[in-house]
């Protein structure tokens, strides 16, 4: 596993990415749009007029057909049939019926993923279930660079359960392989990492962590519904993912976890609540684990937004993963290859792994006026995000993006680091959400 490499002058991409060397983009663009074969699907979305959308990886677009589903969820079922909805809308079995519309996204036989809770919630009861599993074992092995709330989920565990049962332990990606000791109880890693957009090899790492005797979960929140993920090929132990990025299911929609089939009948997690009871009915005095993944049901699910989710499912339905991705390496090396081509990587470096295998679906530059500059993007309608301290990330969602967007965005910042607008006194603040 190599650093991500910095994208070097008009460096030529992949073929395999099948683009154009032609550093005329313009011209070219058009045609692109027209031979997508995902093009039609943006008009299953509600983008505002004039806005460039490429935060779709952290938010993704409200599909038409969420607004129609959560209306009926909420006037009809809800309104008018009340508490019978439970049976009669079968809201008790969306948890279920949610995870099966996940699991071949990600490459899951069925029974296997449940949709439940958020990812840091998840995330919990599945380091929870792994150090039981496996004994003496104490160590949670992570990457330093991961996202934050995985590892403070681990020190949450570590705190509970003592220092003598738990340990966190992070590394920088060259150091994970000699770090995978015999102390190792679960290897924990994001397969495209949030800042970078790097991604990293599920099948090799998985094997690597098996042969030392570590139990592995991956954190899917930038790789689940835009890239073909294969859970059970690679055989991983455990996984966990969002319902709000590039599932489209909207702020806070429920997330999901997968647990192999091997494990289901050991595991036990820790929030035991009532609707993972063998049970849940019989409202029996003590608590006895239901069967496979229902045990990891804790409470209530939260009916509207996974009516939302089961909603925005509809549109990855209607195509398929593997051409999804095709179009998101598209999309990437067009951006890349635009901002080798017009001069760019003078002012920025890119972050973002030029090997199409080794990236996820957005382009992260970094600029140390990197605040100003996703503002005035923002402000000039190209809706980027930016991660601290110096990272604008271009997130590219190919069920509604278009090269046009892509070059568009390209033009803006061209506009943008031209004029130095970012130092402008009226990107200054800084607000709490970022
Ligand atoms: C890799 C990764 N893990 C976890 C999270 C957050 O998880 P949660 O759904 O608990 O907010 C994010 C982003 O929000 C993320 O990028
Ligand atoms: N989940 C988020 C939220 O509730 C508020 C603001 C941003 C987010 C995000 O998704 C952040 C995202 N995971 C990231 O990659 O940075």
């Amino acid at each position: 596993m190599s650093e991500s490499t910095a994208l070097s002058e008009s460096t030529a991409l992949s073929e395999s990415t099948a683009l154009s060397k032609s550093t005329a983009l313009s011209e070219s663009t058009a045609q692109l749009d027209k031979e997508d074969p995902l093009a039609a699907l943006r008009q299953q979305f509600h983008l505002p007029d004039d806005t460039v959308y490429l935060d779709g990886n952290s938010l993704g677009a409200l599909p038409k057909g969420v607004s129609k589903a959560v209306a009926d969820a909420v006037e009809k079922q809800w309104g008018e049939d009340l508490i019978s909805s439970w049976n009669k809308n079968d809201w008790i079995r969306l948890p279920n019926l949610v995870g099966e519309a996940i699991a071949p996204f990600i490459g899951a036989a069925s029974g296997q993923v449940l949709c439940c809770d958020s990812i840091s919630v998840n995330l919990f009861k599945l380091l929870a279930s792994a150090l039981e599993l496996q004994g003496e074992r104490r160590v949670i092995l992570a990457l330093e660079e991961d996202f934050p709330t995985d590892a403070y989920i681990a020190q949450g565990i570590a705190r509970l359960l003592g220092e003598a049962r738990c340990e966190l332990r992070r590394v920088a990606p060259d150091c994970l392989e000699d770090a995978l000791d015999e102390d190792v109880a679960v290897l924990m890693l994001t397969e495209v990492n949030y800042r970078s957009g790097e991604r990293y090899d599920m099948a090799v790492i998985t094997r690597a962590a098996h042969a030392a005797g570590a139990l592995v979960l991956w954190d899917l929140a930038h790789s689940a519904g835009v890239m073909p993920v294969e859970l059970d090929r690679a055989n991983v132990d455990f996984a966990v993912g969002c319902g709000y990025k590039y599932f489209n299911g909207g702020p806070g929609a429920p997330g999901f976890l997968y647990v192999n089939h091997r494990h289901q009948s050991d595991v036990r997690q820790p929030l035991s609540g009532w609707l993972g009871h063998r049970d849940p009915f019989a409202f029996a005095a003590d608590y006895e684990a239901g069967s496979g993944v229902q045990r990891y049901q804790a409470g209530t699910p939260p009916v509207i937004s996974m009516v939302a989710l089961r909603a925005a499912l509809e549109v990855l339905q209607l195509t398929d993963i593997a051409r999804v991705r095709d179009k998101s390496l598209a999309l990437t090396a067009f951006f890349m290859q635009g901002l080798a081509s017009r001069g760019q990587l003078d002012a920025l470096e890119c972050l973002t792994p030029e090997e199409p295998e080794r990236r996820g679906s957005q382009v992260s530059v970094r600029h140390e006026q990197a605040w100003g500059i996703s503002q005035a993007l923002i402000e000039a309608k190209v809706i980027v995000d930016f991660r601290a301290p110096d990272i604008v990330r271009f997130g590219f969602a190919p069920l509604y993006n278009s090269f046009a967007d892509a070059e568009r965005a390209l033009d803006i910042l061209a506009e943008v680091l031209a004029d130095e607008r970012y130092l402008h006194e009226r990107f200054r603040h800084r607000p709490a959400v970022t």
